[in-house]
């Protein structure tokens, strides 16, 4: 019986990376992407702009909004302090169930809480489910259509705090154009664009950084 792209990109990942080694989990989903099959990961290029907003902002509570296959789970967790966690929101059962693999083989499933479910259901539940009050960075890669209600959510359910960091993928390609227009003329943001690529492609793509002011 054949096999899906996600039960293919895990395959690469339990048989080239060390187990409870992240940066070799990361290493072994590029090559996988580059050589074999795209997928849809920030990748190599975005990966670590990704990176350095994370250690930049040292997040206590980090919230990731589509964990597909968990690349960017595992970018983000292991740059985490001890204590320190990371909840990731997964509408899609099957990629849910590679994700988890992942995070195990990269040994960081004690830093990251994986929640299946739709994002517009789970948000709500958010702090009664893990105790938390708000969440100091939000990485925002889940279906494209849903980045703007769901930060209305985030608003509306108090989950942002003055300086919470919000970092959206795909702002170009495949594009998310209300959201750009909503943090760009907010007054309540401080937004940033980082120019790059579409993953493991020439094709223009980026990040947005946006600042919550309160
Ligand atoms: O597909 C679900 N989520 C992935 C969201 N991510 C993307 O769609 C995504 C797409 C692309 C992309 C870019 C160019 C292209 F030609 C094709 C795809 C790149 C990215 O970096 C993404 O992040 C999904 C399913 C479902 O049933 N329910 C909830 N979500
Ligand atoms: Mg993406």
């Amino acid at each position: 019986t054949s096999s899906t792209r996600p039960q293919r990109l895990l395959r690469a990942v339990q048989r080239k990376a060390t187990k409870g080694d992240p940066q070799s989990v990361i290493s072994a989903i590029d090559y996988f992407c580059r050589n074999s099959e795209w997928a849809m990961n920030v990748g190599d290029e975005k990966g670590p702009i990704l990176d350095s907003v994370v250690c930049e902002v040292s997040p206590a509570t980090a919230l990731e909004l589509g964990t597909y296959c968990g690349y960017s789970s595992v970018r983000i967790a292991r740059l985490l302090p001890v204590g320190t966690k990371l909840i990731t929101l997964e509408f899609h059962p099957d990629y849910a169930c590679i994700a988890r693999q992942v995070i195990q083989h990269a040994g960081l499933e004690d830093k990251i809480f994986l929640v299946e479910g739709a994002s517009g259901d789970l948000i709500p539940k958010m702090a009664d489910m893990f105790g938390i009050s708000t969440f100091d960075f939000v990485f925002l890669d889940h279906w494209k259509d849903r980045y703007l209600p769901d930060l209305k959510l985030l608003e509306e359910c108090q989950l942002l705090r003055k300086g919470s960091v919000l970092l959206a993928d795909n702002v170009i390609c495949p594009g998310t154009p209300d959201y750009l227009e909503y943090v760009r003329n907010s007054p309540r943001y401080e937004s940033r664009y980082f120019q790059s690529h579409l993953e493991y492609t020439k094709v223009e793509d980026g990040l947005e950084k946006s600042v919550f002011l309160g």
